[in-house]
């Protein structure tokens, strides 16, 4: 088995790897963080990147940055679903995914995929694309009072399109319908940790982050 190295200290990771999984190579070590739109994944995620040495993936800034790139024929379809709080086909994200991985090499410690899998089809897509690639070592599952949410997510000020209340509206429907029942698959496979965040501050919820990750020996 040949694995690309870039350092030592990756080169006898991903060597422990390859000897505790068998013929099955897992190259990425992975963590899912999902939770209601403004509950504050991006930023207990940045924390994370910066602190725990994973890489920040998130989903929805990469399908933001597919929609401004010149010449993408996803544009107008990606645009079309943020406003809507709709949830773009997994080919188009699960490709963006990987494509960010395989970008960032093998320095990373494992990835924060943040805002995905949305849904069934993301979580179809995923583990027919990236399951034997992969190992998911929990979902982080940041809940909060939807209200909160949906303050948070109109004081952004980030200027996305999203943010306003006729499309926040349509991304809770979406949340409720679609997503917390990915959380509740993964729940059934005793892979969430949830941390309650509504009322806490940024730091007090990264202290039971830290502590989530430390617990799984990340
Ligand atoms: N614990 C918190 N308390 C108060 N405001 C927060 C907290 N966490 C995040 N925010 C703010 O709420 C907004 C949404 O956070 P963000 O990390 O973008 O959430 P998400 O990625 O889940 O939509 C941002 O303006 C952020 O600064
Ligand atoms: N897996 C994903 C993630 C986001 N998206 C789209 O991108 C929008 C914004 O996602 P986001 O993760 O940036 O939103 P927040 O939860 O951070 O507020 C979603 O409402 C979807 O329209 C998607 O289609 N599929
Ligand atoms: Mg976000």
């Amino acid at each position: 088995i040949i694995v690309s190295v870039d350092t030592p200290d990756n080169s006898s990771r991903l060597l422990r790897r390859a000897m505790s999984s068998g013929d099955a190579v897992r190259l990425y070590d992975v963590v899912f963080v999902l939770g209601p739109p403004g509950s504050g994944k991006g930023t207990q995620c940045a924390r994370i990147q910066e602190n725990l040495g994973f890489v920040h993936l998130s989903a929805g800034d990469l399908l933001r940055a597919e929609r401004q790139r010149a010449g993408s024929e996803f544009g107008e379809l990606i645009e079309t679903h943020i406003k809507n709080g709709s949830i773009v086909p997994v080919e188009i994200t699960c490709k963006l995914l990987e494509n960010a991985m395989i970008a960032s090499g093998t320095a990373a410690k494992g990835f924060l995929i943040d805002g995905f899998p949305r849904n069934q089809n993301n979580l179809d897509g995923w583990v027919r694309e990236m399951g034997a690639k992969t190992k998911v070592h929990f979902v982080l599952y940041l809940s909060a009072e939807l209200e909160i949410c949906v303050d948070r997510c109109l004081n952004r000020g980030q200027g996305r399109t999203d943010d306003n209340v006729e499309s926040i509206q349509k991304r809770i429907t979406t949340y409720n319908n679609q997503t917390f029942p990915i959380i509740q698959h993964y729940e059934q496979l005793g892979l969430v940790r949830e941390i309650k965040c509504g009322t806490k501050t940024p730091d007090q919820v990264y202290a039971e982050v830290a502590q989530v990750f430390g617990n799984a020996g990340l």
